[in-house]
């Protein structure tokens, strides 16, 4: 070692699969210049996997491996641990022991922090160790630091995302080929988009769980996943993206994370957002995230928010900072819940609603349809009626209402004689209120 030269931070891998391989690719492709960088030599000593002898995309210096998760991380001389194993447990386990154990922690692991982050956090400001997570969230797009960091100074008001690629894939196509959802599920597979059982991206509990990780950084309050509305994408129709077309918009899986007088609250839920909106223009498995805050206005974040390499590209970032913190003996911004705000329910939430309706098309119909809406306190800004013979369609599409409101205008309206059916509801945001 040169005079002056820093001992190297050791780093351990946990997981070996298409993050971690590719975050053990770049620890090795990127050496140099992580060195320059950092200020020391980063160096890889072990990587945890499952079987020794399984497939990896990358190949991992002799004698490296191991199938001891815990022993690896727990051990004296490691600095920086990288959790890439996803889930709860051993995930949670391994986290806690490498604190403990004086380890600064990189973790891409949303479920984890979304059930169970203040456990982690309140170990990591005992242990005085960092513990990063930018991965967790939209994947390579920088989100939470600019949350955590950037934003410090401003006041969040809202958060609003499309943070679920395979989600994102499946109505993009089936807004621009007119397929059903289980055909475009089925090509987003084929594609290697969606997983061979979807039920977490399609059912909006991949999306749920960053929607907590966004709000608890957004409004400095503790957001788990439980306290999250969740509605997933299995039950749009290629009649509701059709009938957002109609209205110049288009069908999104949303995080919505809003701060109110009363507190706040985090949903995932499709929504039509009008085609004019910037998340309307994120195509594909694309993410992207906008943020509304007090004095900055808008902004947009966009990029890949998945992918083995993308994933590793925010890994590493973490892994330089944390690795700097340790040289300097210090540690970043901790978990910042000082705000307390209550979580509200999805119902006393402020929402709109778009409603397609097939009626009679007779004398008094439109009256009867806008006054169950008044019923039930909520006013309309559009209606529009098209005839079809004996019957018409009326789209409806309301002002903001708490959607206790909303939801129970539409029951209403499904017990109604003169309804035949209602075709689409479906949330309606980005827009003019
Ligand atoms: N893949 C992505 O696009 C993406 C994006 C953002 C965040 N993430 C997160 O990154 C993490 C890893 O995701 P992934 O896509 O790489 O998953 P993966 O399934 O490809 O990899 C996980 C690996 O961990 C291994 N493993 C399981 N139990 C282990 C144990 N006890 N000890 C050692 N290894 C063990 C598995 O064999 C597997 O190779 C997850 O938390 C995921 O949510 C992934
Ligand atoms: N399954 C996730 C991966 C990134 O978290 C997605 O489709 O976006
Ligand atoms: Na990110």
């Amino acid at each position: 070692m040169s005079e002056g030269a820093k001992r190297p931070l050791k780093v351990a891998v946990l997981g070996c699969g298409s993050v971690g391989s590719q975050v053990v690719r770049l620890l090795g492709e990127q050496a140099g210049d992580l060195e320059a960088r950092v200020g020391a030599p980063v160096e890889l000593v072990g990587v945890a996997v499952r079987r020794l002898d399984g497939p990896r995309d990358v190949e991992v210096p002799d004698g490296l491996l191991t199938t001891d998760a815990l022993g690896l991380a727990t051990r004296d001389d490691v600095d920086l641990v990288v959790e890439v194993i996803g889930g709860i447990e051993p995930a949670r386990s391994l986290i806690l022991g490498a604190l403990e154990n004086g380890a600064s922690v990189v973790t891409a692991n949303k479920a984890l922090l979304a059930e169970d982050g203040p456990t982690l956090f309140e170990a990591a400001a005992k242990a005085g160790r960092d513990l990063y997570y930018e991965a967790a969230v939209a994947g390579a797009i920088p989100i939470l630091r600019p949350l955590r960091e950037s934003l410090a100074g401003d006041k969040v008001t809202r958060v609003l995302g499309i943070v679920n690629g395979t989600t994102n894939f499946i109505l993009d196509k089936m807004d621009t080929s007119g397929a059903g959802f289980s055909e475009a599920l089925e090509e987003a597979q084929e594609l290697g988009y969606a997983e061979a059982d979807p039920t977490a991206d399609v059912e909006g509990f991949d999306a749920a769980a960053k929607a907590a990780i966004l709000a608890s950084l957004a409004f400095h309050s503790r957001v788990t996943a439980a306290d999250v509305y969740r509605e997933g994408i299995s039950e749009v129709t290629a009649a509701d993206v059709a009938s957002a077309r109609e209205m110049a918009s288009v069908v999104k899986l949303l995080a919505i994370c809003e701060l109110s007088p009363q507190g706040v609250s985090a949903r995932v839920h499709p929504a039509m957002i009008p085609r004019s909106h910037p998340l309307a223009s994120v195509h594909g498995a694309y993410n992207a995230v906008f943020v509304e805050s007090e004095a900055a206005g808008q902004l947009m974040f966009y990029g890949p928010g998945a992918g083995g390499s993308p994933t590793a590209s925010a890994v590493l970032g973490d892994l330089v900072t944390v690795a700097r913190n340790r040289l300097a003996d210090t540690r970043g911004a901790g978990e910042s819940a000082y705000a307390d705000r209550a979580v509200l329910p999805m119902g006393e939430t402020l929402t709109r609603y778009h409603v397609a309706i097939d009626v009679d098309d007779k004398a008094g119909v439109l009256a009867a349809i806008a006054q169950a809406f008044a019923d039930h306190g909520v006013s309309l800004q559009t209606v529009r009626q098209q005839g079809r013979g004996e019957d018409a369609e009326l789209v409806v599409v309301s002002h903001e209402a708490r959607d206790a409101q909303l939801s129970a205008t539409v029951r209403a309206l499904r017990s109604m004689e003169i309804v035949r059916e209602v075709t689409s509801v479906m949330r309606v945001e980005g827009g003019d209120e």
